[in-house]
């Protein structure tokens, strides 16, 4: 008899509030805010990722009209019946997902719709969830898609300039590949209000902490708060919402890249319990055969890589059999007498 092994779902989580912390406005002050109009961005954006791996981005230059269609297609998806949504689940793992996040048992209080960022996933896509006008939901996700992609690009060029880097597309160059539109991920999260939670000393997790995989992650919300990222000293800072600007996370594979240099933020979600969020995030992946590890001329005379460099494929297949929570990077660590790439 074969007997198959399914992931056990775990129930969902709750975490004791700090709401001390999260609401000192000298905490939320901390996040480093970039404004591309600034002469001295590409300064600040350097010290944003070593520091925090995380930022805001304003004067951005992504049009209103993109993003005020993508708002009115996620508002449009998730008020769809349950049965309609699920005609694009479960996502597996793209698609629609409702509750479970991933393939092992994580859990969250969201559901959301993941997408692979090229033309024809974006139109198969919207071809499974909007029978009658799929049309309206394909040109606003490659609309947007392609303008946040652009972002990415210009603030990892300004990076690389700023830090010296030759060529200057080195980080921005994986984006630009266009194999990277199949590895790249649309994701658009809707977290449910929970009003249980008012008379609640605890806090439910929407999304639970971890980084991000890839390079780059480029996020906005609506107006109701939830995101909160990790500082060094392990204290969780809540996230002003924003719905003008766009936040950044460092992930993962730009970790490596910068030999430890940048941060891979720790991030995670918390319900509201009386006003429903809405967040849209692009992921820029390399390409499936990329090759990820510490570009040499950032490292300093004598200094040890601390990662094992390895393709994307396989940072994908271990993140995919990892937990939200695990420190994936673990896996890649160098042994101390040095890799050679
Ligand atoms: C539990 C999981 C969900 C995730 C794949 C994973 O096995 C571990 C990484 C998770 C994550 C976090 C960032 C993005 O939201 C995401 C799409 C990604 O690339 O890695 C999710 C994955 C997912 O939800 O499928
Ligand atoms: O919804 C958010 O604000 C963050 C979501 C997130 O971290 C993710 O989708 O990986
Ligand atoms: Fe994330």
């Amino acid at each position: 008899m074969v007997v198959l092994s399914i992931p056990v779902l775990d129930p969902l989580p709750i975490i004791k509030t700090h709401k001390a912390i999260s609401k000192t406005s000298s905490y939320t002050d901390i996040i480093p805010v970039i404004d591309l109009l600034d002469p001295r961005c590409g300064n600040h954006l350097v010290r944003a990722c070593e520091e925090f791996g995380f930022f805001k981005v304003v004067n951005h230059g992504v049009s209103f009209d993109i993003i005020s269609r993508i708002e009115g297609v996620a508002a449009k998806f998730f008020s769809l019946p349950l049965s309609d949504k699920e005609r694009a689940g479960p996502a597996n793992p793209y698609g629609y997902g409702n509750r479970r996040i991933g393939p092992n048992g994580d859990v969250g209080w969201l559901e959301y719709l993941l997408s692979q960022t090229d033309p024809g996933s974006i139109s198969q896509i919207s071809k499974s969830i909007s029978r009658d006008n799929p049309n309206f939901f394909c040109v606003a996700v490659n609309d947007y898609v392609s303008a946040v992609r652009k972002l990415a690009c210009e603030l990892l060029d300004l990076l690389a300039k700023e830090m010296g880097i030759e060529p200057r597309n080195a980080f921005s160059g994986f984006l630009r590949d266009e194999k990277s539109e199949k590895e790249s991920v649309f994701r658009m999260n809707h977290y449910p209000p929970c009003p249980e939670l008012q008379s609640s000393s605890y806090n439910l997790i929407g999304f639970g902490e971890h980084s991000d995989p890839q390079i780059f992650s480029v996020l906005r919300s609506n107006s109701t708060s939830g995101l909160q990222i990790c500082l060094k000293d392990g204290i969780w800072v809540a996230v002003p919402s924003d719905p003008h600007s766009f936040y950044i996370n460092v992930g993962d594979s730009l970790e490596v890249l910068t030999n430890g240099k940048f941060r891979s933020v720790r991030h995670r979600v918390v319900a509201n319990s009386q006003k429903s969020r809405v967040s849209m995030v692009y992921f820029g992946s390399p390409s499936l055969s990329a090759r990820v590890a510490p570009l040499a001329c950032l490292l300093k005379e004598g200094e040890k890589r601390k990662y094992k460099g390895f393709t994307w494929s396989e940072y994908k297949k271990a993140a995919y059999a990892s937990r939200l929570a695990d420190n994936r990077l673990d896996l890649f660590k160098a042994d101390n007498n040095e890799e050679r790439e």
